[in-house]
């Protein structure tokens, strides 16, 4: 329920009569759903899950350095793309870094099949906050700025609202968390989330368990997954 009215409501708040104007009533009320576990919080990651990071990087990389070896999605393994690159050749990492953190590496990757019409229809269910929950990297003088363009574009200008630039997402409240990365680490041992992990061409052969869910891609029963979260 929004109370779309200019009109002050007058509410029973703690035993006591307050009038409060909409904004006041929307923000108290919103609180109090998700407090009393109707609304449900759905983290999104952006690299990887809703924007093509991997394809994006390798086709700057050959572009870039056409001499160079380089590794297919196919052969892609563990989420470090540097890492894996650093293990081909030892100066192949800062050249793999060196991709990322151009001007437009962000802004131009192209959204992951599904992800922005998928995110933009969670968005309008009822009782639903979605949040672009992404991690920037340290060279911060592009990355930051594109991921917001990145937003913008897409998802357009009121979804700047939903953006959380973070490095540890451990401390971020949610009840779903949809991330391409295998291990979410950082401050907070026990995560308010479930994490749920979006297939990857670098984490596709990580063996099936029971204690994770996946998404095997935007075409997967994410709905199903999301109401599965609101019992
Ligand atoms: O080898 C790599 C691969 C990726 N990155 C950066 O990590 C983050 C990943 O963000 P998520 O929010 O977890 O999707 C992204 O900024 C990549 O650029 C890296 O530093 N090294
Ligand atoms: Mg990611």
């Amino acid at each position: 329920m929004k109370i779309m009215s200019i009109l002050p409501v007058t509410v029973r708040l703690l035993g006591r009569e307050r009038t409060l104007f909409h904004n006041q009533f929307n923000c108290i009320f919103a609180k109090m759903s998700s407090s009393s576990g109707k609304r449900l919080r759905v983290l999104v990651d952006m690299d990887g899950v809703i924007a093509d990071f991997e394809g994006g990087f390798l086709k700057k990389f050959r572009a870039r350095y056409p001499n160079e070896p380089y590794i297919t999605l196919e052969d892609r393994r563990g989420f470090w793309v540097s890492s894996q690159y650093g293990s081909l050749r030892s100066d192949l990492c800062e050249k793999a870094i060196s991709i990322w953190e151009s001007k437009d590496f962000f802004i131009e990757l192209e959204p992951i099949p599904g992800g922005v019409q998928a995110v933009k229809e969670m968005a309008k269910m009822e009782n639903t906050d979605v949040f672009i929950c992404t991690s920037p990297i340290k060279h911060y003088i592009h990355c930051p700025y594109e991921k917001y363009a990145w937003i913008d574009k897409h998802l357009g200008f009121d979804f700047l609202e939903q953006i959380i630039l973070t490095r540890d997402k451990t401390v971020v409240t949610g009840d779903i968390l949809i991330d391409d990365k295998p291990e979410l680490i950082g401050v907070e041992p026990n995560p308010s989330w479930e994490h749920v992990l979006f297939t990857a061409c670098h984490n596709k052969h990580i063996p099936p368990s029971f204690s994770r869910r996946r998404l095997l891609s935007w075409a997967d029963d994410w709905r199903g997954l999301l109401e599965s979260k609101r019992h």
